[in-house]
């Protein structure tokens, strides 16, 4: 593939990124209405805050989590933890409107079995990027990723297995959800800046949800 996917792919479409991967166009748009409020309240609970690299700096991405596990980087290195290092508590309850619809994208995406127990939300600000990178930190690679993209649009690197492999340029758009998994799974990815701009219900903001699987194999907890 080469250079920039057709940008004006029509609600409800879908675009075959890879064997076992998708972009569903305008999927989360229906479900809007009751994720937006939730996820409003999963923020409020756990603030968005900019951890450290094991290398020392503080991210550009803002981000928070819901779920039973969340995402933590800091000088020890990333992992999914049990608490909110800011607060020391639980993360926040993932909210049923966001836990269905991960799992409704994902059986659209020939994934019916993903039960999510992890929820990544990152925030962009105009100039935010996100480097090319892999999801491997779940020890359950057969379970998917279900990326939401919600707010400012923003492009999408879709790559290969190696860092090197190019990039197919994904344009995201407020609702649309990418599903990876299986052969694509650990298909590197990443985030060009976002350009400035004002969505009509997030504001100068970009937010993106990952849903991931991040317990051990088999596991119950959700
Ligand atoms: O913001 C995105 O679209 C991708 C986010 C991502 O890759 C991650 O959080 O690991
Ligand atoms: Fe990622």
């Amino acid at each position: 593939m080469s250079g920039d996917l057709f940008a004006g792919i029509a609600a409800g479409s879908r675009l075959q990124l890879g064997d076992q991967a998708w972009l569903l166009h305008g999927f989360a748009l229906a479900a809007a209405d009751a994720l937006l409020p939730a996820l409003k309240d999963v923020i409020q609970a756990a603030p968005f805050r900019h951890m450290c690299t094991p290398g020392g700096r503080a991210m550009s991405v803002a981000t928070t989590s819901c779920g039973t596990l969340g995402w933590v980087s800091d000088r020890g290195g990333y992992r999914y933890a049990r608490h909110d290092p800011a607060s020391g508590r639980d993360w926040p309850t993932m909210p049923a409107p966001m836990r269905e619809l991960a799992t409704a994208a994902a059986a659209a995406a020939g994934f019916p079995d993903f039960r999510p127990d992890a929820c990544l939300i990152n925030r962009y600000r105009p100039g935010t990027r996100l480097s090319l990178h892999q999801d491997r930190d779940e020890p359950d690679l057969g379970q998917p990723i279900v990326s939401v993209s919600l707010g400012l649009p923003a492009t999408f690197l879709f790559g290969g297995m190696a860092r090197s492999d190019r990039a197919v340029r994904v344009p995201l758009d407020h609702g649309d959800v990418v599903v990876w998994g299986g052969v694509d799974r650990l298909r590197f990815h990443g985030v060009l800046p976002v350009a400035p701009g004002v969505h009509p219900q997030l504001g100068a903001q970009r937010i993106n949800l990952t849903f991931r699987r991040a317990g051990p194999a088999g596991g119950t907890t959700a």
